[in-house]
């Protein structure tokens, strides 16, 4: 038996996550040379670090391919379906912060709002002749949010891999769900954010999979772990 836990092995939560174990006192070593992707931690042998892009572990998180992981709650909640059934997050890491937000053009001034925006949503196709479109790469959390929340259901995503914050102007989209850290992406391209229009504040987490087949003492593994993450969090 034996426990995975995942760490981010690039991008922008790279550097903080291997912190975050490091402070509570799980060092990780690479297994063979500094490229490897596999890793151990110092006195856990039954313990195994897959070292995976953080959008990578959200999906392995939800497939079972790695027990504990670190990765954006924003990533977890859009890759996967009924995330609460698969997963729970056990500590929330205060890094990678970034509000997944509805911004529409600055200068539609009359909307300041999801149900402002539901009437323009309505009116859209008499007016322009198609559905108001969105443009985005959270097509998950665009849906709950748009549909489920506030009960908008005229519009149509427009999925968008990068620079999404250029689409209303280049026309591919009319306004966009997106994630804003500074906003200063957001004001350099004329959009502003739906007063309620925080669909999401996400961080980094630690995340367990939960499994029903994991015995005991792994689950004894990962708790302690988990105890250990959460103890710098109230530090
Ligand atoms: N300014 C920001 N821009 C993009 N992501 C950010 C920002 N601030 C925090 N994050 C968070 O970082 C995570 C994404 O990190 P990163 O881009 O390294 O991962 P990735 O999607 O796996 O990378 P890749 O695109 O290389 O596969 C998300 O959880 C996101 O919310
Ligand atoms: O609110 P801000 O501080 O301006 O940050 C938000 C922007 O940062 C990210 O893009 P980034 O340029 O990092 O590139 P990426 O999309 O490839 O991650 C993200 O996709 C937003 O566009």
């Amino acid at each position: 038996m034996s426990v995975t836990i995942a760490v981010p092995s690039k991008g922008r939560m790279k550097d903080d996550a291997t912190d975050v174990f490091a402070r509570a006192g799980l060092t990780i070593a690479p297994v063979g040379n500094d490229r490897s992707y596999r890793g151990i931690i110092a006195d856990m042998p039954d313990v195994e670090v897959a070292y995976l892009s953080a959008s990578e572990i959200a999906r392995e998180l939800g497939n079972g391919g790695v027990d504990l992981g670190i990765t954006g709650e924003d990533l977890v909640r859009e890759d996967l379906s009924a995330a609460d059934e698969k997963v729970e997050i056990c500590a929330r890491l205060g890094f990678g912060n970034a509000d997944v937000v509805v911004a529409v053009p600055e200068v539609w001034l009359d909307v300041d709002t999801m149900a402002d925006l539901g009437d323009v949503a309505s009116h859209f196709r008499s007016r322009h002749g198609r559905r108001l479109r969105i443009a985005t790469k959270y097509w998950r959390l665009t849906q709950q949010f748009f549909s489920a929340q506030h009960g908008i259901q005229v519009y149509r995503i427009v999925e968008s891999l990068g620079a999404t914050e250029g689409a209303p102007a280049s026309g591919q989209a009319d306004i966009i769900v997106d994630i804003t850290s500074t906003g200063s992406t957001l004001k350099a391209n004329h959009l502003k954010i739906l007063s309620d229009g925080v669909i999401l504040k996400s961080e980094a987490c630690l995340v367990r999979a939960k499994s029903d087949r994991r015995s005991a003492a792994d689950e004894a593994i990962m708790a302690k772990i988990a105890d250990r993450v959460r103890g710098l969090s109230a530090a």
